[in-house]
C-alpha cells in the first residue's frame, strides 16, 4: 500500500495557506504546515502548486458504447485524468443510448474497469432521446448506477408535458434533470451564432432566444413542479438574466459554462474552421463578459467541460457538413485560469467550488468524496499556476484531437492528479493503464 502513500510537500491551499498533505490508505489523512513522511511514502516537491479537490465534471461524452471510434470510457477518463478531474458524468447519447438500467450499469463498470477516475452516468429523459415519451428514468435511479442526473444533452427536451413529468419523476428521488436548451425550430439547419457576423459568412444563424426561451419555460416548470433543473452551458448574455432571475425568485436551478464559451467568440468562425463548430455556438464579446460575469456573481453555479470528441472526418470538412463539438478535459483548467483567474474574476477557492464541490453535489455525488478535508477520500489535484504554454496536441490523451486551443498560448498546467489516492497522473505522465486497471 506504501506506493499509494504520498506527502505533498508544501502545497498552496484554495485558502492561500501553504500545508504538506498526507494521503494514505485512499484518505486525505493530515493537511497540517508540517507533517513527517511515512516510511516508504512518495514524497512529492509541491512548492508553488496549488492543490484543489479533484476536479469533477458534470458533462462529459465518452462516446461509449457505440462510437468508440471518437472515443471510449477508458481513453476519456485518462484525458479526464490529464485534467485533472477525479469524476465525470458521462453524457447519454451514446449508442443504444443510455436510456435503460442495463447501459447505465455497463457504462459505470467500464470507468470502474478502467480506474482511472469515477464515472457517473447520465440517464437519457426520453426513449432513444426520440423526445417522446419519458424513457425508465426510476429502473436507472435504482440500478446499481444509482443515476441522479437525466439529460437528452444534444438535443433538448422540448415537448412542455414531457419536461414536466422528467422533472415530476426526478423530483421523488432527488434527481435533477439537465436542459440542453434549444427551440428545434428556431435552429433547424443554424450553423452558428445569429448577428451580423452569420449574415456576411453566409452561414445559417442560430439565434440567442431560441436557448433563453426554452431557459424561461424550464425555470418556470421547475418552480411549478418543485423540482431540481440544471441548465447545460449557456452561452448568451440573455441566458445568465433570465437564470439570475429565476434564482431571485427562489426557483431550485442551477447553470453550467464551459470554458469555450467563457474564452472564445463567433469571431473564430470567420475561418470556417470546423474546430470552432459547437453547439452551442460561440457567441459575442458581450457574450462571454456576460458569462464570466455570471461565474463571478454566482449566478453560472459550475463550470463543466462538454467535452465533446469527433472524429477527424467529421471536422476536416466543409463547415456545415462537420459535427458540433470540442474535445476538453485538458483545456479546461488552463483556460479557467486564463479567463477567470489571470484575470481577478475569482480566487482558487471559487474554482475549487465551481470545478468540482458544486458539480459534486448537484450530481450527488455524495459521499463527501471531494470534500478536502481529513478524512475524506483523496481526490486532489496539483496544478502549476505559474506555468504558461502553447496548447499543443501533444496535451490530448483522448482518441480524438478536435480542440480549438492548438497553438493558444494558456496559463496553467495540471502536474499531478490523485483519484481515491491512487496517483492517476504524475508530474503530468499518466499511470500506465495496467496499473491503473488493477489497483
Ligand atoms: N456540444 C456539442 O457541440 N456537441 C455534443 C452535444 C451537446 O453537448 O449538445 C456532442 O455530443 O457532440
Ligand atoms: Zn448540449
Ligand atoms: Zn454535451
Amino acid at each position: 500500500m506504501s506506493a499509494n502513500t504520498h506527502l505533498l510537500k508544501g502545497a498552496t491551499l484554495p485558502d492561500g495557506t501553504v500545508a504538506d498533505i498526507l494521503l494514505e490508505a485512499g484518505r486525505i489523512v493530515s493537511t497540517e504546515p508540517r507533517t513527517a513522511a511515512p516510511a516508504g511514502a512518495v514524497v512529492v516537491d509541491a512548492a508553488g502548486l496549488v492543490a484543489l479537490p479533484g476536479l469533477v465534471d458534470l458533462h462529459t461524452h465518452l462516446r461509449e458504447p457505440g462510437f468508440e471510434q471518437s472515443e471510449t470510457v477508458l481513453t476519456g477518463t485518462r484525458a479526464a485524468a490529464a485534467g485533472g478531474f477525479t469524476a465525470v458524468f458521462a453524457m447519454a447519447n451514446t449508442l443504444p443510448v443510455a436510456d435503460t438500467a442495463g447501459v447505465v450499469e455497463q457504462v459505470q463498470a467500464l470507468g470502474r474497469d478502467a480506474g482511472y477516475a469515477t464515472v457517473r452516468p447520465i440517464g437519457a429523459v426520453t426513449v432513444g432521446l426520440a423526445g417522446e415519451r419519458l424513457s425508465e428514468i426510476g429502473a436507472m435511479a435504482h440500478s446499481r448506477a444509482a443515476v441522479r442526473v437525466f439529460s437528452d444533452d444534444g438535443k433538448c427536451v422540448h415537448d412542455s408535458l414531457l419536461m414536466r413529468r422528467a422533472l415530476e419523476y426526478v423530483k421523488t428521488f432527488d434527481g435533477v434533470i439537465a436542459q440542453h436548451a434549444q427551440d428545434p425550430r428556431l435552429t433547424e439547419n443554424a450553423q452558428m451564432n445569429e448577428g451580423a457576423l452569420s449574415s456576411e459568412l453566409g452561414l445559417k444563424g442560430w439565434p440567442a432566444v431560441a436557448e433563453e426561451s426554452i431557459i424561461a419555460r424550464d425555470v418556470l416548470l421547475a418552480e411549478h413542479v418543485g423540482a431540481r433543473l440544471h441548465i447545460c452551458h449557456l452561452s448568451t448574455a440573455g441566458s445568465v438574466d433570465v437564470v439570475r432571475w429565476a434564482k431571485a425568485r427562489g426557483i431550485a436551478v442551477t447553470a453550467e459554462a464551459t470554458p469555450h464559451h467563457l474564452l472564445l467568440t463567433e469571431e473564430l468562425v470567420r475561418s470556417y474552421d470546423a474546430r470552432y463548430k459547437v453547439n452551442p455556438p460561440l457567441r459575442r464579446d458581450e457574450d462571454v463578459l456576460a458569462l464570466r460575469e455570471g461565474v463571478a456573481d454566482g449566478t453560472i453555479d459550475i463550470i463543466a467541460t462538454d467535452h465533446a470528441p469527433h472524429p477527424r472526418e467529421s471536422k476536416e470538412c466543409e463547415w456545415d457538413a462537420a459535427s458540433f463539438g470540442m474535445v476538453g478535459l485538458e483545456s479546461a483548467l488552463p483556460v479557467v485560469q486564463t479567463a477567470l483567474v489571470d484575470t481577478g474574476l475569482v480566487g482558487w477557492a471559487d474554482v475549487a467550488r465551481l470545478l468540482s464541490q458544486k458539480p459534486a453535489e448537484i450530481g450527488r455525488l455524495n459521499d463527501h468524496s471531494h470534500a478536502f478535508e481529513p478524512g475524506s477520500p483523496a481526490n486532489v489535484v496539483l496544478v502549476d499556476p505559474a506555468s504558461s504554454s502553447v496548447f499543443g496536441l501533444d496535451r490530448l490523451h483522448g482518441r480524438s484531437g478536435n480542440t480549438p486551443y492548438e497553438g493558444v498560448t494558456l496559463s496553467g498546467s495540471v502536474r499531478w492528479t490523485f483519484h481515491e489516492g491512487f496517483a492517476t497522473l504524475r508530474d503530468g505522465e499518466l499511470a500506465p493503464v495496467g496499473e491503473a486497471a488493477v489497483r
